[in-house]
């Protein structure tokens, strides 16, 4: 009998796919919202500087919005806005009632203090879920908003996995962001997650007796095939922009993905995690939108 074939790619996790579906949810959602209270969710997305990354991504989330039927309102400041303006255009929006999400893009020019604007965004409209109250909410399992790259990473996870309880999960990156965050969302289900850093003496060694890796450390191709086990699921946050020598440019994840045919699954860079995050970002408005209105 002829042995089993053995694989030569691993599942991929079509990040795009899904996210167009939360997205067409989201869309139902918001005509529901503007049948029953004549006014559509508005998003507001401050961005400061010409940073190129920021610009697509902003970009992105705009025509997201559109798409959706989600109201956009776009701020553009100079990069040497000064944080005193930027607080007082953030206590505006948290006073107008037509804004349902606040969204400043990060990373913020040098001279602002981030922890201090990202403080000053009314819990109920920090669609980032950045905001120390949805931290805090967040860390203890008591609701609130959740940060999207997080929240996407798990919708991306659930179309493979149903049951989190005890499997081992290493987290590779502690940021506010994405590493600390989804280490809470996967505690929440009962895994043993253990977050590692650039730091973490024999990293391979430990990502090795996992069973998923979320690899968020923005190192491209950290990750390499011999780290990983046959049979991991393995989830690339990573996304880092590089110049080829004829100029043209390339995405990388912090996996090698093409050494990874033994995972049972992975996500591609770009078609990923990217277009969840987005995806999040508009599902988080409209929860910010109805928990406004049913208030
Ligand atoms: N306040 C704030 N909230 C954020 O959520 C936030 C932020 N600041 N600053 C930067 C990071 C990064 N981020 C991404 C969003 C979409 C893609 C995305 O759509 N990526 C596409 C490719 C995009 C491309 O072509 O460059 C993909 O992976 O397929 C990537 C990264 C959100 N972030």
């Amino acid at each position: 009998m002829a042995a089993a074939p053995v694989p030569d790619k691993a599942r991929l996790i079509d990040g795009k796919a899904i996210a167009a579906e939360l997205l067409e949810k989201t869309s139902r959602e918001v005509e529901r919202i503007v049948a029953d209270h004549g006014k559509a969710p508005a998003l507001a997305v401050v961005l400061i500087g010409s940073d190129p990354a920021s610009e697509v991504y902003v970009g992105r989330k705009i025509a997201q919005c559109r798409k959706a039927g989600i109201t956009s309102i776009e701020h553009r400041l100079p990069e040497d806005t000064d944080e005193a303006a930027l607080l007082s255009l953030i206590d505006g929006m948290n006073a107008d009632p037509a804004i349902d999400g606040i969204l400043i893009q990060l990373p913020l020019p040098k001279g602002i203090d981030a922890a201090l604007v990202l403080d000053r965004i009314s819990p109920h409209k920090d669609v980032d879920g950045f905001h120390p109250v949805n931290v805090g909410r967040l860390s203890s399992g008591t609701g609130g908003l959740v940060p999207c790259t997080p929240l996407g990473i798990m919708m991306l996870l659930d179309t493979v996995i149903d049951d989190y309880r005890g499997l081992d999960v290493v987290v590779i990156g502690k940021s506010n962001i994405v590493g600390k965050p989804v280490s809470m969302l996967l505690l929440e289900r009962e895994a043993t997650v253990t977050v590692t850093h650039v730091e973490t003496r024999n990293l391979p060694d430990i990502a090795r007796q996992a069973d998923v890796i979320v690899a968020a450390a923005g190192v491209p191709h950290l990750v390499r095939g011999y780290w990983v086990k046959p049979g991991a699921v393995v989830i690339d946050v990573g996304i880092t922009r590089v110049t080829e020598p004829d100029g043209t440019t390339r995405l990388l994840g912090d996996c090698a993905t093409h050494e990874l045919a033994h995972a049972a699954a992975v996500t591609p860079v770009p078609g990923g995690v990217g277009p969840m995050t987005i995806a999040c970002l508009l599902s988080n408005t409209v929860r910010a939108a109805r928990m406004a209105r049913d208030a």
